[in-house]
């Protein structure tokens, strides 16, 4: 039995569509399945909660974005005992990236119905004042999470979306929010320490998979099956030079840039002088001072194209 989360509102109601093209082959291969769809924000983690409440094995298939994606992990009950199937419908599709997940929706049905591997993944955990949240792709604080603040709001996004060009989205209002940058100070404690410490910082990424924000490859090495978070602080970099940067990022480029530093770990704190927006997956988790960032313990099994990933493995366990 498939469970099905959508969100009809996804690219800008693209996901509704997609699911109306998506339900008939379904039906013509009689296959067994359930559907829920989202009717607002977070709608998605109480479904993940109701659904894999009773503790049983559970196929989860999410049809979104990277956001819906998240919201799914983050009311999940015990991570070891789901399998993720996913249909990348969103703007920014980061998820999808590493494991090479079809763009193509129906495609991206036939891979889940007749999965060719699966792979371990972690998830990724992070604790601010009293909460803790999971993620799947990343979590940052400063210019990347200010952007993504402003994806919310922005009218840009919808009106990209309608013209096709919704990965001009992140690009755009990048540019944007960089005339209202406040550079902080940072303290980064990796694993047990010591703290490293940096001034004048643009962002700080902590990173599961390699990308982010529509196709930024910030962290080229990250692997989400290795057990290790990759951690990038981007400091003491000048406005024009950031700009110079970020198209080099697309594809890993920038690594070797004055004033990039990469690091890899288990467990990162990190601490700023002031209070900064910090996002998870690309959705907004107000401004912050203080988070530590991990991994869960268990893996959850995600659904992907058989490939040379080295970390995929054939059917079963
Ligand atoms: N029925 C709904 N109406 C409006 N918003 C919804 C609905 N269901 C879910 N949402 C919200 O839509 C937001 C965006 O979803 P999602 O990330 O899947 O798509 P996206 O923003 O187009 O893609 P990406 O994150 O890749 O840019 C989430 O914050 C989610 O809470």
């Amino acid at each position: 039995m498939y469970t099905f989360i959508i969100n009809p509102a996804s690219r800008s109601g693209l996901g509704q569509q997609v699911w109306e093209t998506l339900e008939p082959v379904l039906k013509e291969r009689g296959i067994s399945y359930q559907v829920h769809m989202t009717g607002y924000q977070r709608h998605a983690t109480r479904l993940a909660r109701e659904i894999t409440g009773d503790k049983g094995e559970h196929t989860l298939v999410v049809l979104g974005g990277d956001g819906t994606v998240n919201e799914v992990i983050n009311g999940i009950e015990d991570l070891s005992r789901i399998t993720l199937g996913y249909i990348p419908v969103g703007s920014g599709n980061d998820f999808a990236r590493f494991f090479r997940l079809p763009p193509d929706p129906g495609a991206a049905l036939d891979l889940i119905l007749s999965p060719p591997g699966f792979a371990h993944m972690d998830v990724g955990r992070i604790a601010y004042r009293d909460h803790t949240k999971r993620f799947a792709v990343s979590t940052g604080l400063g210019f990347d999470a200010a952007i993504c603040h402003q994806a919310v709001i922005s009218k840009l996004k919808p009106l990209l979306n309608k013209l096709h060009l919704g990965k001009l989205t992140y690009a755009l209002i990048a540019l944007d929010r960089l005339h209202f940058l406040r550079p902080a100070r940072l303290r980064v404690t990796l694993d047990e320490g010591p703290s490293l410490s940096f001034t004048n910082v643009l962002f700080a990424t902590v990173m599961n998979h390699p990308f982010e924000g529509g196709g930024f490859k910030f962290c080229p090495e990250a692997d989400p099956c290795d057990g290790r978070l990759n951690v990038l602080v981007a400091s003491g970099i000048s406005r024009p030079r950031a700009l110079c940067l970020l198209p080099l990022a697309l594809n890993g480029a920038h690594t070797k840039a004055r004033g990039i530093c990469l690091r890899s770990c288990r467990r990162v704190l990190i601490e700023s002088d002031m209070p900064l927006p910090v996002h998870t997956d690309g959705e907004p988790l107000f401004l912050q001072r203080q988070m530590e960032v991990s991994l869960e313990e268990e893996k959850l099994r995600v659904i992907v194209p058989a490939g040379d990933g080295k970390h995929i493995h054939k059917k079963g366990w």
